[in-house]
């Protein structure tokens, strides 16, 4: 079997008198794509802002590529391998598609921002290769012809796109995607799809928050599912799919 890439066990998270989380734990080992799916305010999103490290959690640890990990800050999980995208888009509206993409390789950079303040000569070598392997990223997401334009005026799956370059940018053991289909029309949603089936293919390894039920299930090796912030299903999408439990959440009462 391959290696885990992320382990994380007994994740609780409570707001005011809301349990969001109770007990949740994955594993997720290399190169599959992992499914985190559930009825409207089951948990996901929480979970994924405590893995991420925006919501400190009061109980749960973490294991990335092996080794603990606290995911206390955004800057540290980027830095230690995990790459998101966000539910609400969030890129530099005014800054060209390239530039949004270099922002994020910055993360691995060697002259990082003190380099870049003070236009070092190694930073401008660097500035170059950084350019150049944004684009490399551009194209392998299919937007390349559009590196000039600012990511604003990008349709709105393409924007989806230049987010998930700039994921990769990172150079991630784990990209968590929220969301990634979200407003997409069904012809935006194949081409999604195949792009998410390439990044698996050349050997990543990717946590999917998705609402379109089918879409998780023809991609994902394995589902975990929650409801009311408890993890009641995990598994393959077959067994996931025939589970009382997850029949129940989805169509009960709630409606969600
Ligand atoms: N910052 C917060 N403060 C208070 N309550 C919160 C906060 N974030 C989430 N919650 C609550 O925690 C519960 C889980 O929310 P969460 O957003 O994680 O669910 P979700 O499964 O991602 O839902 P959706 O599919 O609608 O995005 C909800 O009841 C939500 O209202």
């Amino acid at each position: 079997m391959s290696e885990t890439i992320l382990k994380v066990q007994g994740v609780s998270k409570r707001f005011g008198g809301l349990q969001a989380l109770s007990d949740v734990g994955i594993e997720i080992r290399k190169g599959q794509v992992y499914g985190l799916i559930g009825p409207n305010g089951a948990g996901k999103t929480t979970f994924f802002n405590v893995i991420t490290g925006l919501y400190i959690p009061d109980a749960g640890s973490f294991e990335l590529g092996g080794e603990p990990y606290k995911p206390s800050a955004v800057h540290l999980v980027a830095k230690a391998g995990i790459a998101r995208t966000f539910q609400n888009i969030r890129l530099f509206a005014e800054m060209t598609a390239l530039e949004n993409v270099m922002v994020g390789r910055h993360v691995r950079t060697r002259s990082g921002l003190g380099g870049a303040v003070f236009r070092t000569g190694g930073f401008k070598r660097e500035e170059q290769e950084i350019a150049a392997r944004a684009k490399e990223l551009l194209d392998y997401v299919g937007i390349g012809k559009y590196a000039e334009y600012k990511a604003r005026t990008l349709s709105y799956g393409d924007q989806r796109r230049l987010e998930i370059a700039r994921a990769l940018a990172t150079d991630p053991k784990l990209i968590a995607l929220d969301e990634p289909a979200a407003g997409m029309n069904a012809t935006e949603k194949v081409v999604l799809r195949e792009l998410i089936d390439r990044i698996r293919r050349d050997g990543r390894t990717i946590l999917l928050i998705e609402h379109d039920v089918k879409l998780v299930m023809g991609l994902c090796d394995r589902v975990t599912v929650l409801d009311y912030g408890k993890q009641i299903a995990e598994g393959t999408p077959a067994d996931v799919q025939k589970n009382e439990k997850v029949i129940e959440a989805y169509l009960g009462a709630g409606g969600h």
